[in-house]
């Protein structure tokens, strides 16, 4: 039974990296009981069979995913599922009466000739793709506030976007010369095992994979072309690493004028001032994925190289709390016209 005065909310994908993260951030958010985790294929089996990480803590059966019944137990939903599962659900979810915060990049896109192209699945109708709100935080908070449907960003995105979004905003870089080179622990390709994520495969290496070929492409040139005011393209690369948490994205662009290190901290802590999950660093200290592993803080970091022109900017975040879970709690919070960092006020975990 819900706590009065509390939000219900239910989590299907619970039995993914997203959806079992959510469940241990939203353990301690004072405003929100979770009613109902939902599976797939596990309906009925105790969650604390395929996690038992939470024994004693989360001591429920895994329900089935019927709308309907899930409309009777919650208020909100949070669809950490894979893209193409979302695109189907989150409608029927909608339609239910629901409040949806979707994890996947099924909504992200507003074109969803740019979701078929990148995606390889058809495209949620426009309806929906006009309805969600995409919930990057800091940059599009004021959006989120009242929504019923938000989108939540992809982890790459994230980390990349609040990395560069200030500094085109101002006008400081030149928005085609930016290349982004972007490094994920191996949590980002979900809980299914693949060959790509195989210990022996993984350990002591590192990939580079889907260049110029990544979903997340057309996600940041959206977001960026919007600030710019202008078609933004950008070069792309995304590696594995032999982590299990962590992003970091190393993004490099020409400066449109002669800024120093100083310059771009003065500038980005200006821009997020008041905003508690993005820490900009010192003037030459760039910030590394292990002092934000397990928070939900995106920390940055500036290189300038007067020689060159160009700037580097680091943008580190935790792929599961900023880049998902972490992130989609923050958008309920705006929501719902709470404090921001309910349930979110989790110290890095260090070392
Ligand atoms: N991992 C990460 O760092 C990030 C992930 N994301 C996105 O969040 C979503 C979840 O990712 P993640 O948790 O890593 O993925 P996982 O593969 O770990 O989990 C996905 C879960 O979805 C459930 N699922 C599969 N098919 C269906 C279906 N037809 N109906 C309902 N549920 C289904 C599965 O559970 P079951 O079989 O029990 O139903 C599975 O546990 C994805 O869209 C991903 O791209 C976004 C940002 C970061
Ligand atoms: C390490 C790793 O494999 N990461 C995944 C991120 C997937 C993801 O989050 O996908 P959506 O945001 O599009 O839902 C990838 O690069 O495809």
């Amino acid at each position: 039974m819900a706590v009065e005065g509390k939000l219900r909310a239910a989590i299907v994908g619970s039995t993914g990296y997203g959806g079992v993260e959510l469940i241990r951030l939203l353990q301690s958010h004072p405003k929100v009981e979770i009613t109902s985790v939902i599976s797939s294929s596990s309906a009925g089996a105790p969650i604390e069979e395929g996690f038992p990480h939470l024994t004693g803590i989360v001591e429920r059966s895994l329900d089935g995913v019927d709308p309907a019944e899930i409309a009777g137990r919650a208020d909100i939903v949070f669809t950490a599922t894979p893209s193409g599962v979302s695109a189907k659900l989150v409608p029927q979810l909608l339609e239910a009466g629901l409040k949806v915060v979707d994890l996947s990049g099924d909504f992200r896109l507003k074109n969803g000739a740019d979701y078929e192209q990148w995606y390889k699945h058809p495209a949620p109708a426009d309806a929906y793709l006009e309805q969600a709100v995409y919930g990057l935080c800091e940059v599009f908070g004021e959006r989120a506030a009242g929504a019923g449907f938000i989108s939540n960003p992809g982890c790459y995105p994230t980390a990349t976007l609040l990395g560069l979004i200030p500094a085109i905003e101002a006008g400081w870089i030149k928005p085609d010369s930016i290349i982004i080179d972007a490094k994920s622990g191996v949590s980002g390709a979900g809980r299914g095992t693949s060959l790509m994520v195989h210990f022996a495969e993984i350990n002591e290496n590192l990939k580079a994979y889907k260049i110029n070929k990544h979903q997340h492409i057309p996600e940041i040139e959206q977001a960026l072309s919007e600030i710019a005011g202008e078609q933004v393209t950008v070069t792309f690369t995304t590696h594995l690493v032999p982590m299990n948490r962590g992003i970091m994205s190393t993004m490099y662009a020409g400066m449109k004028g002669s800024y120093t290190e100083q310059d771009f901290v003065d500038l980005y802590r200006k821009y997020y001032a008041g905003r508690p999950y993005v820490r900009v660093r010192d003037a030459g200290i760039i910030p590394a994925t292990k002092e934000v592993s397990g928070s939900n803080y995106c920390d940055i970091g500036f290189a300038a190289d007067a020689r060159t022109g160009r700037i580097t900017i680091v943008s580190v975040i935790d792929n599961i709390v900023k880049g998902a879970a972490g992130q989609a709690i923050q958008n309920l919070n705006l929501m719902m016209g709470w404090e921001e960092t309910l349930g979110l006020g989790y110290t890095p975990v260090y070392p």
